[in-house]
């Protein structure tokens, strides 16, 4: 089996162009809150994929991780170990039992200042790394910094930017600011892709979290995505039907396509099936490739690789074998 390689975000799907601001069609979204989250406390175990499909979907979430570390004890270390993990995610033996090959993670994800050590332990792997930006996690530093860091990551090699909302703007109901926000932002990646953070645990409501999507993908968002991982509350999959939704509205009205990265607390294998028959269900297969989908998690692939394991000797073994960086 040949997994989609990473450069697709790149080479495939044009990117969002983005619209004026529609303050008509932000007015007119809603989410039903009791019927979301009933849909989404259905999901887990109703739809369980065994044996063989298992470990290839679990090979294709692992095709899709943002292999991140966002510590303040980071070091070019560690970032180096990460991308050698990042480059061969799983074992060279227990890909070749797997019947599969040329698996790689989708990025690798760090603060501005690991960068250029990323990008010097990718060369020649075809690997992007992403970088969070502006003011992560707060997005609190005056607005002239936060355009200024953008421009520093793309310069040190950054391919992909993880910017941070202002919650504000949401909170107060100002989406013409948060609109004008986006739009700044995204002129100021550049080539770099940009992946919009909405920190859905401090948006409220599910409506403020569709309303912040449509905003962010009218000003030119590549990806939608839920939280830095630093939130009281990351990635649920309420938010994530909510965001998908959102998602599906646009590309129906513009026949664009936005990329979704669930992030924050997708620690387990189970996890991760979850939300992929998640975006299976309501965007359909052409969201399930690198280029519209991603995870963003520190340690999901440690799980996933001794599931991956467990299918091929029948053994668990210890997480210690499966350290990340
Ligand atoms: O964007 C990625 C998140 O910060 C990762 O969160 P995590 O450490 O909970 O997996």
């Amino acid at each position: 089996m040949q997994i989609d390689r990473p450069q697709t975000l790149v080479a495939h799907e044009p990117r969002n162009p983005g619209l004026p601001l529609d303050m008509g069609w932000v007015r007119r979204v809603q989410a039903n809150t009791s019927a979301i989250e009933r849909r989404a406390a259905s999901l887990p175990g109703r739809r369980s994929v065994k044996k063989d499909w298992q470990a290839a979907w679990l090979c294709r979430a692992v095709s899709l991780i943002d292999l991140t570390t966002l510590a303040g004890d980071d070091t070019e270390g560690r970032v180096r170990r990460l991308c050698a993990k990042a480059r061969q995610p799983v074992s060279p033996d227990l890909l070749d039992k797997l019947g599969m090959q040329g698996l790689t993670v989708g990025a690798v994800c760090v603060y501005h200042d690991m960068v250029p050590a990323a990008v010097a332990a990718l060369r020649g792997s075809g690997l992007p790394v992403a970088a969070v930006s502006t003011g992560f996690p707060a997005g609190l530093s005056p607005f002239p910094l936060r355009i200024a860091e953008i421009g520093e990551s793309v310069a040190a090699g950054a391919q992909e930017i993880d910017i941070v909302i202002s919650r504000r703007h949401v909170l107060s109901g100002d989406w013409q600011a948060l609109y004008d926000e986006m739009r700044q932002m995204r002129e100021a990646c550049g080539v770099a892709h940009v992946k919009a953070i909405l920190a859905t645990g401090e948006l409220g409501t599910l409506r403020n979290v569709a309303r912040a999507s449509l905003v962010c993908m009218m000003g030119g968002a590549d990806f939608i995505k839920t939280s830095t991982g630093k939130e009281g509350v990351n990635a649920t999959l309420p938010v994530t039907l909510t965001m998908l939704r959102a998602i599906r509205d646009y590309h129906d009205a513009t026949g664009i396509r936005v990329g979704y990265k669930p992030a924050g607390g997708i620690s387990k294998a189970k996890d991760a099936l979850n939300y992929l028959a998640l975006v299976k269900d309501e965007l359909g297969d052409r969201w399930l490739r690198p280029d519209l989908l991603r995870f963003g998690a520190s340690s999901l692939l440690g799980d996933i690789e001794r599931q991956l394991e467990h299918h091929v000797t029948g053994a668990y073994s210890a997480s210690w074998r499966h350290a990340l960086a």
